[in-house]
């Protein structure tokens, strides 16, 4: 696949796709901050926080490519945790790159969460494309700010962060008010100390 050309013959768009990995049992961890997940995101060579993935190669499947790239970057074993369509969110274009971005999602026990996540210093790009796993906080602490409202405020690449809350209202880790008040938090946390 790779690319897909536009309509009326124009510059092909090439695709690309990102995941999220993520284990429901967070309270197993930090039972005192009623860690409603865990969830995985990673620290890029750029400074944006983003979801591990990456451009698909020419005549390379979503889903291959998707692979690929998870090994690459976080030493995703494809044999044991190989994303499939099953998994796909969504997919949307962003116009300016001419860009098809898809993305997916994926369950997975603490134990293997927490396998994941260790595995991702011993991969290929571990240094330079990625900088680090990431845990999101996934609590708030009694302030209203401390914990994912103020990971809120941090720099995301792309729509990382709107796939981020949409992948946690679409699994019911959070409501969609709960999120809500995050995002309020959020921005009063901003409007005080990031002017
Ligand atoms: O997590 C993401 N969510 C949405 N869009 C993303 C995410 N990460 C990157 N992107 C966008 C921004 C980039 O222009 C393209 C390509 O992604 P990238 O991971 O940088 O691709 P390569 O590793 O260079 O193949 O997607």
């Amino acid at each position: 696949m790779g690319k897909t050309w536009g309509k009326n013959g124009e510059k092909p768009y090439r695709h690309a796709a990102h995941a999220m990995i993520y284990a429901p049992d967070g309270k197993k961890l930090w039972d005192m901050y009623e860690n409603k997940a865990v969830i995985l995101m990673m620290m890029r060579f750029d400074g944006y926080i983003g979801f591990p993935g990456g451009i698909m190669d020419d005549g390379e499947t979503v889903e291959f490519g998707l692979n690929r790239e998870l090994e690459e970057e976080i030493g995703l074993d494809p044999t044991r945790h190989s994303f499939t369509k099953e998994d796909h969110v969504l997919s949307y274009v962003t116009h300016n790159k001419r860009l098809l971005l898809h993305f997916y999602c994926k369950k997975v026990t603490l134990e293997e969460c927490l396998e994941i996540e260790k595995r991702t210093i011993d991969a290929d790009e571990y240094g330079w494309e990625v900088l680090g796993p990431i845990r999101v906080p996934m609590f708030t602490l009694n302030d209203n700010e401390r914990g994912l409202p103020i990971f809120l405020s941090n720099k995301f690449i792309g729509n990382a962060k709107e796939e981020l809350l949409y992948c946690i209202e679409r699994e019911n880790i959070m409501t969609k008010e709960e999120i809500q008040l995050a995002l309020e938090n959020c921005e009063k946390f901003k409007a005080r100390y990031m002017r």
